[in-house]
């Protein structure tokens, strides 16, 4: 069903601000976008929350946490924790984590906000106009389509979708995404799972937890973009959790059979080989969604690695300074905290430049370019209208076991950056209170000091539970913090946080 497209046609609706997409990045972007008194609408295709609230970080993260409980508690001694995880409890607890795929919670939250939502898909039609028509998803698929007037500004916040590798018969094989692996409601016998990245190996972690027979076949290392270091621990925590783990190893075929099963045939540098599972999870990447979202009808085109967006998350090349992005859709970033960030960085500019005068007494400089930007000396980096974490400063922690958890540049990131780097690394199980943590507790941490400026310009913890230790490098990072300075950060004994100190003492302090 269309409406009428075209500037010609009378709205339907008007509103200040239209979110298209209401995933954590959208709603993150309506709630600031609304704090000057603008009236803010999010158009949802399918479930208020997206992704990660359904089928992506909360759901993954409940299959995950029961096996890295068990396991952390069976390596204490005196202990005894030798009950089997309960597969079916853990699928019931997950269910409840994504309120059985209800949005009714979040509803009530963007009620409660005073953020109307439209529900249906949203499709540019021309300059801040908005044509939502019924989606498949939505219970009002009979609805005709309605044309939005978007007063001053649209986001776009409609997130990323799944790649699935051209591998002769996988398609007909309906593969598992990452949706079919987070909500499935039975745990397979055994599942082949193709890809070495993130999804791959959280998804291989849980499902060996559950007691399935887990093969994973990765093109080269794991954990690619991760410190080497990272991808090697969490293969031996893989195959000590009883994955077989292939490196190296391409798909070649993918058959399904009559009776279910699904034969997957790759090459590795061993030769050629096959195997067969009850199922095939094929976890190889995500790209922007740019598609169907009607940004032809604004210029915009060749969008295939992202809405290219500024530190104020304003679209490239649009003139008016109408159009921005936010998200897994901007292509620069690829987790909900770093898009829940850009999400509150362009709702603080369109507030500020649209809004009634903010209460905070902070005003976004006013437009100078014809794309609607200030000036490029005008927003101060690290200001609140500007991303700069981005480029720097992301973070990230992977839910395996170990788990990873890093900020920042890697070590050939930063050499690739120019700079003069060294690194330091330590054993978090060689520190008093990773030995209190549990017999065989180990792990890495690594820093990686900007030599010019004496500050840390990168981190990665390597172990279980690292990624409660993330934070701490994040501080040291944003903040460039002088290491001579964080020398008097006294890490509490005997605590896990004592690698700081010794990573100092490694350095030389
Ligand atoms: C298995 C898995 C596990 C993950 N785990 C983590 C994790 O632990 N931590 C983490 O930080 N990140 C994690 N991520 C990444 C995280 O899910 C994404 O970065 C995050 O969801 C991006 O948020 P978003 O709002 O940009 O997009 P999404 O969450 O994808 O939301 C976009 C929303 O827009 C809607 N939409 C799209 N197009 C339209 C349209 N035209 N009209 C109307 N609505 C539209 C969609 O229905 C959706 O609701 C994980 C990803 C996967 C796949
Ligand atoms: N904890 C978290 O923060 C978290 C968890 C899950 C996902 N995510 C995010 O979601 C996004 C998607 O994750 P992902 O793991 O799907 O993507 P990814 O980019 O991390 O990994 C993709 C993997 O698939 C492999 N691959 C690609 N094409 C292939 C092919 N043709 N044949 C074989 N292998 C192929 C790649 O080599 C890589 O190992 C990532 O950006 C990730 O950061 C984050």
């Amino acid at each position: 069903m269309t409406a009428d497209t075209g500037s010609d046609r009378t709205p339907d609706l008007t509103y200040d601000v239209v979110v298209i997409g209401g995933g954590p990045v959208g709603e993150n972007v309506a709630d600031r976008a609304g704090r000057t008194g603008l009236t803010v609408a999010i158009v949802e295709s399918e479930l208020v929350g997206g992704e990660c609230s359904y089928w992506a970080c909360m759901p993954s993260k409940a299959l995950l946490r029961p096996g890295a409980a068990l396991a952390a508690a069976r390596d204490v001694a005196g202990v005894s924790a030798s009950a089997d995880l309960d597969a079916a409890a853990v699928l019931a607890t997950r269910d409840t984590f994504t309120s059985d795929w209800d949005d009714a919670g979040q509803v009530q939250w963007l009620d409660g906000a005073g953020i109307a939502l439209l529900r249906g898909h949203g499709r540019l039609v021309g300059p801040k106009l908005v044509e939502v028509s019924p989606s498949a998803a939505s219970d009002t698929f009979d609805a005709p389509a309605h044309l939005v007037q978007a007063r001053h500004a649209v986001v776009v916040a409609t997130g990323s979708v799944p790649v699935l590798p051209d591998v002769p018969g996988l398609l007909d094989a309906g593969p598992w995404g990452s949706r079919e692996a987070t909500s499935a409601q039975q745990v397979p016998e055994s599942l082949v799972v193709l890809g070495g990245g993130v999804v791959a190996c959280e998804m291989a972690t849980a499902y060996a937890d559950l007691g399935a027979s887990v093969t994973l076949l990765a093109r080269s290392g794991l954990l690619r973009p991760f410190e080497a270091f990272a991808g090697e621990q969490v293969g031996a925590g893989l195959r000590e959790g009883g994955v077989d783990v292939r490196l190296g190893a391409s798909p070649t075929r993918v058959t399904r059979h009559d009776d279910g099963s699904v034969t997957v045939a790759f090459t590795d540098p061993q030769g050629e080989h096959e195997v067969t599972a009850s199922e095939v999870l094929a976890a190889t990447g995500r790209v922007p969604r740019t598609d169907d979202v009607g940004l032809d009808a604004v210029g915009l085109t060749d969008l295939r690695r992202g809405l290219p967006v500024g530190d104020d998350l304003l679209v490239d090349g649009v003139e008016g300074g109408w159009l921005f992005a936010t998200g897994d859709v901007t292509g620069r970033v690829a987790t909900t905290h770093q898009g829940k960030y850009q999400g509150r960085v362009a709702g603080d500019v369109i507030a500020a430049r649209f809004g009634s005068p903010d209460a905070s007494g902070d005003s976004v400089p006013a437009p100078a370019t014809p794309d609607g930007r200030a000036a490029a000396d005008a927003v101060a980096p690290w200001s609140r209208f500007a991303a700069s974490a981005d480029h720097t400063a992301q973070t990230q922690v992977v839910f395996t076991r170990p788990q990873v958890a890093s900020v920042g540049l890697t070590e050939q990131a930063a050499h690739d950056a120019g700079l003069d780097v060294r690194t330091v690394s330590f054993g978090l199980g060689d520190v008093a209170g990773g030995s209190l943590m549990g017999t065989h507790y180990a792990g890495t941490a690594q820093l990686v000091v900007d030599e010019a400026r004496r500050v840390v310009v990168g981190a990665t913890f390597v172990g279980p539970e690292a990624g409660e230790m993330l934070h701490a490098a994040t501080i040291a990072v944003v903040g460039e913090v002088p290491l001579d300075r964080l020398w008097h950060a006294v890490p509490a004994y005997p605590t896990v946080s004592e690698v700081w100190l010794r990573l100092l003492e490694t350095y030389g302090l």
